[in-house]
């Protein structure tokens, strides 16, 4: 059983037979993909205040340090973002922050919030106005706040991480892969195009990967709202040393991700965390969210590679590199967007993407 999975209600139904499988699946199994895409996007890191302490994250603050973005430094990153062609705002932060930090929680009413997800509103809006898409990850959400942020992003999502109970999510205050799911399932059920993924390396095991791939396939034949799985190794910093997963690991997991996903849903493997061009034989299709811009705040002492070197990646593989907005093309048309992103992406699309800086 899945930890917190009855907690939260989600039944699942995948079988052994099925985990079996998916155990089976090795790189030899698989097919390179034939194109690659990427999106070009600033990080809006809205607060550093976060309820969780996952053993493996440098990103959050402990409480007295933590900070909140102020609309007008929001609006500079966003602002740096257009003028460098950027079409996605990803707006990724500590989850539930104002649950625990008092702080985080009086900063908000001074600017005229009763929430974190009421500013990050505002924020999606302002980027709108700016001119570029937002993609929120706040990580877990209950319905009520997916619900007040949905219209004004192109697309969300969240990690599941894992479906096991490990260690480097223990302590007090832990992610629950209930909770987690519960919140995937949320964003299906409210029609939100949606990504998630895997954290490789934080202690699960191969059984544990088969049934977190298992976990998002059933829900995406439920509600047809993911459009790409993470395949992201931990990687090493200050707070965590335990590594990161061998070469031949990430291979496997990223050719059992392809092969357990339907087609339709894309792989991404991000190229400043993996050896992306090792990777590629395994069926990834696409890099993710690269920043011409803004560091990877989760992960700061990975840059981003040069857009030239994601073309390098590319031209090796011998398939065309596409640039691609943070909602995937298939939702685009769909009444699941709302009117007021449907006119930013028009904007956007009226410049093509090829013809950008
Ligand atoms: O720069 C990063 N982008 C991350 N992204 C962004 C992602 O690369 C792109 O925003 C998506 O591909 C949408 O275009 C995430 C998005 C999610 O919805 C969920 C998790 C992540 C994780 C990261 C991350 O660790 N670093
Ligand atoms: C936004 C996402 O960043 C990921 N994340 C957090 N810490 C690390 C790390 N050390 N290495 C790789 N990914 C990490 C988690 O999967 C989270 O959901
Ligand atoms: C640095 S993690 C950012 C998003 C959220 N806190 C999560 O873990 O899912
Ligand atoms: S990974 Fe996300 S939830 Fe975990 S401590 Fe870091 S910011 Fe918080």
């Amino acid at each position: 059983m899945i930890p917190g999975a009855a907690e939260h209600d989600v039944d699942l139904t995948f079988d052994e037979r099925e985990i079996d499988q998916a155990l089976s699946v090795g790189p030899e199994d698989v097919s390179p993909a034939p194109t690659l895409t990427f999106a070009r996007n600033v990080f809006v890191p809205l607060t550093t205040a976060c309820r969780y302490t996952c053993t493996y994250c440098t990103y959050y603050d402990p409480p007295g340090r933590a900070t909140l973005l102020s609309r007008e430094e929001v609006r500079e990153i966003l602002e740096r973002g257009v003028e460098a062609g950027c079409t996605e705002a990803l707006f990724t932060f500590g989850d539930d922050p104002d649950d625990r930090y008092t702080a985080v929680h009086d900063q908000l009413a001074e600017w005229g919030h009763d929430s974190i997800h009421a500013y990050l509103r505002e924020m999606c809006d302002l980027a709108l106005d700016v001119g570029i898409l937002p993609h929120s990850n706040p990580g877990d959400q209950t319905e009520e706040q997916m619900a007040a942020v949905s219209e004004v992003n192109a697309s969300m999502g969240v990690m599941l991480e894992t479906t096991a109970d490990v260690q480097a999510h223990g302590g007090p205050r832990a992610k629950s892969p209930g909770q987690r799911l519960a919140t995937i399932r949320t964003a299906g059920e409210l029609g939100v195009p949606f990504t998630t993924g895997i954290l490789v390396g934080i202690g699960e095991g191969w059984r544990d990967r088969a049934e977190s791939l298992l976990a998002i396939r059933e829900l995406h034949e439920r509600y047809g709202h993911v459009q790409e799985v993470i395949v992201q190794p931990v990687s090493n910093n200050e707070r965590w040393r335990e590594g990161s997963p061998e070469l031949e690991t990430m291979r496997r997991t990223v050719a059992m991700a392809r092969a357990t996903l339907p087609e339709e849903v894309s792989v991404q493997v991000p190229p400043n965390l993996a050896p992306v061009r090792e990777l590629l034989d395994c069926g990834i299709d696409d890099l993710g969210g690269v920043s011409p811009v803004t560091t990877d705040h989760v992960n700061p002492d990975y840059a981003w590679p040069a857009l030239r070197e994601l073309e390098d990646i590319a031209d090796g593989a011998g398939v065309p590199l596409e640039e691609r907005l943070p909602v995937y093309d298939r939702y685009v048309e769909s009444e699941w967007i709302s009117e007021r992103v449907r006119r930013g992406i028009d904007v956007l699309t009226r410049s093509p993407l090829s013809s950008r800086a």
